[in-house]
């Protein structure tokens, strides 16, 4: 993993690599001309647009470069916070450029996104550079991005999450989810209002017990939170609910984990498997009882596409677009959407988006999918026209014609099969399948009413294309296995209807299937005893897993896009599935072929029974999830010392490690994510994260000195349940610049009270973390929003441990301070190291006791000590929150461990 927000800070530079099959590397050396005849014809005569001046508008929107968009992260009021410094500061100043005789244009809200949070800005990136205050506003783009209080996001990108309906305590499954933008949204909706839920239960807590609530703007918190709505109380106030944020590419999801890592969830498991197949999940159930399996409140199936709808930013889609790229993927994403409808609960909703224009990877997966579930009874497609009214919008397609790779239009597949050239027709590779063509219906109650989806075009309000479509599982299905037969045999009905008058409903039903699938002894109806290790409400599908995509890097939303032919109809094919695994991680799925004619469902069944050592395989290696005894030494320790109350939970932390024993670092989960983990692991789920760092192993001198100290991180989610004996509380401003911008002041002599209103508190506290509580107040010198921040006390000085990119950004935040940050401990041992007179490491000490410079932090300056601002800003790997943070640690002054790939082994 690289620097910490190393591909989010993108602002206005060189352009990245995109998806579509190019990008804006060719654009950069190479201008890819903005023209495809195919892809003109094809978009000019499906007959999207009204009127000639509506295409116009289409094409010249899609020739334009993207506007820059973005959007503030986290929870509700720290974003809000953050949102606010462009508002009371940036755009004031930018409305005072002039620009040939005009004001500029400051960056605009999106009129439809909740609390007008989402951001978009037009400015063309040469103006951007040449003005002083843009480059400033762009100073604070890069700053906050890089911490993940901004996220930046394509516009259209940030829908569906919206039209998905999370609420707090529900369970999610983002089953294409990297590079992670919708996930973050996600995460930040079951996340929603918990901060001032925590702080009413402490408040309710704190009156029980005959206390003071601790004195900060509770009320304001509240109001913010929209309690009324809100009802996730069961756990304290925390959070209840549940992303699995999963993506086929192992090295995507880690950028995904990446992204995610700054929202600090508990309540995020990140999974590294095909969605077409994505493993049933166990739940605990008592001994007796029948096995549980997890449904889902809410998915989304953000699929891989051929991503025309992102022309605007990545060019090469005008130099790679055929219509073959749509057609081979439409299998694949009505596979994605079936298993999305499989898993749902009933009543719950999935979401499938694409950003592509194309009907056929849109409007018919949508019915194919419906189609192959049980139809209109099972399925609902959801009519979300009264949600975010502002957003413009065009509906979805009733009809179509399917271009074939010579570049001919089809208008069905009756035309198409009785089409006059033969070879083409026949040729399985070419990807026209019944199902890409509109839907056939067998009565005027199974019309499928498509144009509830939602189509987003470039000129509408000047964003990518775009398209969305909700919908509702309605009963339990059991979902047809896939094959011509399905559509051909509604085909045959209407034929015989118009014949003979007659429809047979039950035709389809009682088809067999081209597969064989129903006929397996475990599947369908005859198999449903049989199942004792998978979900049983789940039909199997048959499953031809995807071959290999070509993936572009892109940190905001990428398509990836199919390079290979892929077998539209999965009958003899051999079936792969995940091998077993006892451990958690699991082998590549194609290293263990299915033996042939079973189906994917059933080699999961022989896959969980299998006993084996897990194969030798490609699979990067994941460390296990394992659970410590709430009853460890370990976990007594930090109790004891931070004063943690006994209601906060002790039976949810983790560790990575086979021996099970915190050795360098305790993770915090949520109970549901701990279920999850506890009960699949070892058999074959992939799991490649979840868990917050909670506490860090220190070094440290002194006895009484817990050796735990608590990570950022995991601060918001413990800091309530903290005990006053470990807290400091701060409350102006000049006191946290300092902290901020100095790192380990010392506090001998009567240095200490140069630390304000904590001088004497720091000079007084014994050795060892604590959590300093900048409180909000009305006070001139107060502040907005209340934060907390670990603070490491050492023999003679204090430190905020914080990573220097936090430090940077609040300093340019909160007191648009952008001046280098001044490591005390550096210049003291620089001081004492004068070359004629280079004592020893205990002359060191003996000679100024006042320092904490002592034999370790030598050591990491010889090793290289803290990196210099130009070291920085060059892009070496930024490690850690201390002065010594790319070196060893000084046994008095800690640094935090590496802050990038957290989610790693210990
Ligand atoms: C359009 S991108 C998703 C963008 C993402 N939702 C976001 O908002 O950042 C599609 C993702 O699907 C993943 N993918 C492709 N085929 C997949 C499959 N069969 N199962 C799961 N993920 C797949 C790709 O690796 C890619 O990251």
């Amino acid at each position: 993993m690289g620097r910490r927000g190393g591909k989010r800070g993108n602002w206005g530079g060189k352009g990245r690599r995109g998806g579509g099959g190019g990008g804006q590397r060719a654009a950069n050396y190479d201008p890819i001309e903005k023209k495809n005849e195919l892809f003109e014809k094809y978009y000019g005569e499906l007959g999207l647009f009204d009127g000639p001046e509506d295409v116009e508008a289409f094409w010249t929107a899609l020739r334009r470069e993207l506007p820059n968009s973005f959007r503030f992260a986290g929870s509700k009021g720290h974003a809000l916070t953050v949102q606010e410094r462009l508002v009371s500061h940036y755009i004031p100043e930018i409305k005072t450029v002039e620009l040939d005789g005009q004001l500029a244009e400051p960056p605009k809200q999106l009129p439809w996104y909740p609390e007008n949070l989402a951001w978009e800005m037009k400015t063309p990136k040469n103006v951007v550079r040449r003005y002083a205050p843009f480059a400033s506003f762009q100073k604070f783009l890069v700053s906050e991005t890089s911490v993940g209080n901004i996220s930046r996001q394509e516009v259209v990108s940030m829908i569906p999450p919206l039209l998905l309906d999370v609420r707090p305590g529900m369970t999610v499954l983002d089953l294409c989810a990297a590079p992670g933008s919708k996930s973050a949204q996600l995460i930040e909706m079951i996340h929603g209002g918990e901060e001032a839920r925590v702080r009413k239960v402490m408040k309710d807590i704190a009156k029980e017990e005959g206390r003071e609530a601790s004195p900060d703007g509770i009320e304001a918190a509240l109001e913010q939170s929209q309690l009324e709505k809100e009802d996730d109380w069961s756990d304290d106030g925390r959070p209840t609910g549940l992303l699995i944020a999963n993506d086929v590419d192992y090295k995507r999801a880690h950028m995904l984990i990446h992204q995610a890592k700054r929202l600090n969830s508990a309540n995020l498991i990140v999974t590294n498997h095909d969605a077409t197949m994505f493993p049933s999940i166990q739940l605990p159930s008592a001994p007796g009882q029948s096995q549980r399996y997890l449904k889902y409140d809410r998915i989304l199936a953000d699929v891989p596409c051929s991503g025309d709808g992102t022309a605007r930013k990545n060019p090469g889609v005008w130099r790679d677009w055929i219509p073959a790229n749509g057609l081979g993927l439409h299998t694949m994403q009505a596979r994605i959407l079936v298993r999305a409808l499989q898993m749902l609960k009933v009543g719950g909703r999935v979401v499938y988006s694409t950003c592509s224009m194309n009907p056929v990877e849109n409007e018919a997966v949508v019915a194919h999918a419906i189609e192959r579930c049980g139809g209109l009874q099972k399925v609902e497609l959801v009519d979300c026209s009264d949600q975010l009214p502002e957003l413009k919008r065009r509906p979805g397609l009733t009809d179509w014609k399917v271009m074939d790779r010579n570049g001919e239009f089809w208008g069905s597949w009756e035309e198409y099969e009785k089409g006059d050239d033969v070879s083409t027709t026949k040729d399985t590779k070419n990807k026209v399948i019944p199902e890409v063509f509109p839907p056939v219906d067998s009565s005027p109650e199974d019309k499928v009413p498509l144009e509830r989806c939602v189509r987003l075009y470039p000129h509408l309000q000047d964003t990518g294309g775009f398209f969305v479509a909700v919908l509702e599982k309605k009963s339990e299905i059991r979902a047809l296995p896939e094959g011509r037969h399905n559509r051909v045999a509604l085909l045959e009905q209407q034929k015989k209807k118009a014949i003979d008058g007659t429809a047979s409903e039950k035709a389809v039903k009682e088809e067999e299937p081209a597969n064989g699938a129903a006929t397996s002894p475990l599947n369908g109806d005859r198999a449903s005893t049989k199942r004792t290790l998978e979900d049983p409400s789940e039909t199997v599908q048959d499953e031809t897993p995807p071959k290999k995509q070509r993936v572009e890097e892109e940190p905001s939303d990428v398509r990836t896009e199919k390079t290979e032919e892929q077998p539209t109809v999965a009958t003899e094919a051999p079936i792969k599935a995940p091998a077993a695994s006892t451990n958690g991680h699991a082998a590549p799925e194609d290293s263990k072929p299915t033996p042939a004619g079973l189906t994917g469902t059933a080699s999961a069944i022989l896959k969980s029974q299998d006993t084996r050592p897990p194969r030798k395989s490609n699979q990067p290696f994941e460390e296990p999830f394992i659970y410590i005894s709430p009853h460890h030494a370990v976990v007594d320790e930090v109790y004891e010392f931070y004063h943690i109350a006994a209601r906060f939970p002790r039976t949810r932390f983790m560790v990575r490690n086979a021996t099970g024993e915190p050795a360098k670092s305790i993770y915090y989960t949520s109970q549901l994510a701990k279920d999850i983990l506890s009960e699949n692991q070892g058999r074959g789920m992939k799991f490649v994260h979840c868990g917050v760092k909670m506490f860090q192993k220190q070094d440290a001198q002194g006895r009484d000195v817990c050796r735990w100290r608590i990570q950022s991180e995991g601060l918001p989610i413990i800091d309530a349940w903290v005990g006053e004996e470990r807290v400091v509380r701060l409350y102006h401003r000049e006191t946290l610049r300092k902290l901020l911008k100095e790192m380990f002041p010392t506090l001998g002599g009567e240095k200490w009270r140069e630390l304000g209103e904590i001088g004497e508190k720091a000079r007084d506290m014994s050795m060892g973390c604590f959590v300093l509580r900048v409180e909000q107040s009305e006070e001139e010198d107060g502040f907005q929003e209340r934060m907390a921040i670990p603070l490491w006390r050492s023999i003679n000085s204090i430190n905020l441990m914080l990573p220097k990119e936090d430090r940077k950004a609040m300093l340019l935040r909160l007191y648009n301070d952008d001046s280098p940050l001044i490591d005390l401990s550096k210049e003291r041992y620089n001081q004492i190291n004068k070359p004629e007179d280079s004592p020893s490491p205990i002359d060191v000490d003996a000679a100024d006791p006042a320092t904490d410079v002592g034999a370790d932090e030598k050591n990491a300056d010889a090793k290289g000590g803290a990196l210099s601002e130009d070291e920085e800003d060059g892009g070496v790997p930024l490690k850690g929150c201390g002065a010594s943070e790319s070196a060893s640690i000084p046994a008095t002054e800690p640094s935090s461990a590496p802050d990038v790939g957290e989610n790693q082994p210990e």
